[in-house]
């Protein structure tokens, strides 16, 4: 059983100055309005797995499957502050009434950190979080994403995905960290629509350098190509940027990482935090 409790964890994490999509709007991201205090019991069926799920309108939820309530793995070496952490709370609070049990779907190119932000995000508004490629895996039985590939395919792969994004798309309370292709298919944007979407935009040289420095294993889409890590993985991530960038732009909000380092005056998108980047995902409509 997983309790989603609305505690902070007080590791911070950075946001970015977020921009609705194809237009700015002065940093603020506007919740959409008319959502409906829906509560539910849902029972989740995805492949031949079954998972209940009590929901919903309580803090409580319970999930026979692979949500993870743990800090993400690398953020304990991040240089979070606790005042970032505090400002996320403090906006959290702000914004859940707004929010109203919606799910917020990220989306975003390969280590763009939806994963990263997407667990802090879900501990600071009491939500669970899901990531879809690990459910994709649970729902195939084969647990990891490259061996699909190769032990089926592509095609196979993102058929279960919008399965998978379908199953999530009827609940409430939820961060879901989607794949990196999730975009290019528009029946899961009529999925993910049901939450809100939120595209966390990071340039293609500080994607690179971030998959380089872990590794391509869990990435089959990088594991072709000539050169260095880095190298390999700019030149296929900008590729895929300019095969996908059309479909990014559909998200209700842009948290772009160039925009927020340069409001914050710095050079570097890695000078922010996780925590920083997710306070932008949490503002408050005005
Ligand atoms: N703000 C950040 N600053 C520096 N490194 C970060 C930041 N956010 C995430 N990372 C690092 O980038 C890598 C990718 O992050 P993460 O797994 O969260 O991305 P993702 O979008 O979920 O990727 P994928 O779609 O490939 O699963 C990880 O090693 C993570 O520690
Ligand atoms: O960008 C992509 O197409 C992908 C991203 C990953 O999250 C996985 O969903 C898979 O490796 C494909």
């Amino acid at each position: 059983m997983m309790e989603a409790s609305a505690a902070l964890s007080l590791q911070s994490c950075p946001w970015i100055g977020s921009e609705r999509a194809g237009r700015k709007t002065s940093g603020f991201f506007r919740f959409p309005t008319g959502f409906s205090d829906e509560k539910r019991v849902k029972t989740l069926r995805l492949g031949d797995s079954l998972w209940s799920r009590a929901a919903v309108g309580s803090r409580r939820v319970e999930l026979k499957i692979s949500c993870s309530r743990k800090k993400s793995r690398g953020s304990d070496n991040f240089n979070n502050s606790v005042d970032e952490a505090l400002i996320l709370k403090r906006k959290s609070e702000d914004v859940l009434p707004y929010l109203n049990g919606r799910c917020i779907y990220l989306v975003g190119m390969m280590g763009s950190g939806k994963t990263t932000v997407g667990k802090i995000l879900s501990e600071v508004l009491g939500y669970s979080f899901f990531d879809s490629d690990k459910l994709v895996e649970q729902a195939v039985g084969i647990y990891s994403v490259a061996q699909i590939f190769k032990e089926h395919s592509e095609a196979f792969f993102r058929d279960n995905e919008s399965k998978v994004l379908k199953d999530l798309s009827s609940m409430h309370r939820l961060v879901v960290a989607t794949g990196g292709g999730a975009v290019v298919r528009p029946i899961n944007w009529k999925y993910m629509k049901q939450g809100i979407t939120i595209w966390l935009d990071v340039p293609l040289d500080a994607l690179a350098r971030r998959i380089a420095a872990v590794g391509t294993d869990s990435r089959p889409l990088l594991h072709h190509g000539s050169g260095d890590p880095y190298t390999k993985a700019f030149v296929k991530l900008s590729t895929l940027s300019e095969q996908r960038g059309k479909a990014y732009t559909n998200a209700d909000a842009r948290v772009s990482l160039e925009y927020i380092a340069a409001q914050q005056g710095h050079g570097d998108v890695c000078a922010l935090t996780p925590t920083a980047i997710a306070i932008e995902e949490v503002l408050k409509p005005e």
